[in-house]
């Protein structure tokens, strides 16, 4: 790949214990070397523990804070993660718009701790206006069947749901991550006019998976700002979540967060 340095936009909530939303982007983006960037949407009090308060910021410095962004620096590929409300999500829409730019979209509803993170209504404009512009999107079981309307237990009903995602919402290609399933963490990524790729992993019985969903949907976002295609950008976050979640660093009282120092290959 070439030299330059690439730069990649999160939108997306907080997190003071550094294990998901913004500032795990950040880590991520600096672990694969590219220059990130972030936006916020929300301000959220929560640890390995759980949600304690949300503060959503008003839509004006929302605004302002992507204005300070474009106005200056390009993102070579961008991600959302939490958008709380509507009203967010239509400020968000317009810079998310722009076809050249790779759109990572990990559609956050609930967190590991059971605390929701957007509002209902919030579901039809991601559905009808987000996702069509989406390069990537990243959705667990329960988003993945919340978004496509409709149970999934079966391989065949996670093949209808991607054929949903592709055909239906007009996404260019969905990985719906089987975190959620029993047996091993196997996801299945859907590209537009290809056969579905199984994605392979080991599951690891372990209770510090807290910003698993933000760490795969960065990296995918990392590797696309730098040139590469769909699947290996997938694949590469396959391997780096797949590390980090191995080698998690038992921090905090809760479900802690995984490691980002553990994915060591830097050359792809
Ligand atoms: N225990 C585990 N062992 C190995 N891989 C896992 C495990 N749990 C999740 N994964 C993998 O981590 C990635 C993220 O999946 P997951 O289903 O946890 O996302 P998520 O629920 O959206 O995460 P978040 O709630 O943090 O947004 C996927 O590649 C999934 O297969
Ligand atoms: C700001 C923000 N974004 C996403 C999550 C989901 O992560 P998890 O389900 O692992 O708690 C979160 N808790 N906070």
């Amino acid at each position: 790949m070439n030299n330059k340095l690439m730069t990649t936009l999160s939108i997306a909530g907080t997190d003071p214990t550094g294990g998901a939303g913004v500032s795990v982007d950040m880590k991520v983006f600096q672990s694969r070397g590219v220059y990130g960037m972030g936006v916020t949407t929300s301000v959220i009090a929560q640890n390995t523990l759980g949600v304690q308060q949300i503060h959503h910021l008003p839509l004006d410095i929302i605004e302002a804070q992507l204005n300070s962004v474009f106005d200056d620096i390009t993102p070579d590929a961008i991600k959302t993660g939490m958008i709380a409300t509507k009203d967010m999500m239509e400020v968000v829409l317009p810079y998310i718009q722009n076809g050249d730019i790779p759109y990572v979209s990990d559609p956050v509803m609930i967190a590991k701790s059971g605390d929701a993170l957007i509002e209902e209504e919030t579901v039809n404009i991601l559905v009808n206006q987000l996702l069509p512009n989406a390069t990537v999107v990243t959705p667990n079981i329960p988003e993945a069947e919340r978004i496509t309307n409709m149970k999934i237990e079966t391989l065949d009903d996670i093949k209808l749901c991607g054929k949903r995602f592709i055909e239906e919402i007009g996404c260019e290609s969905v990985v719906v991550k089987g975190g959620h399933l029993q047996g091993d963490a196997t996801d299945y990524l859907f590209i537009k006019g290809q056969e579905m790729i199984v994605l392979n992993g080991e599951r690891f019985d372990t209770e510090h998976t807290h910003g698993t969903g933000c760490t795969f949907s960065s990296v995918i976002t990392s590797e696309l700002a730098k040139g590469h295609n769909i699947e290996d950008a997938v694949r590469i976050a396959k391997a780096y979540i797949e590390a980090a979640i191995k080698h998690t660093p038992e921090l905090g009282h809760g479900r802690g967060p995984v490691n980002h120092f553990a994915y060591s290959s830097n050359d792809e």
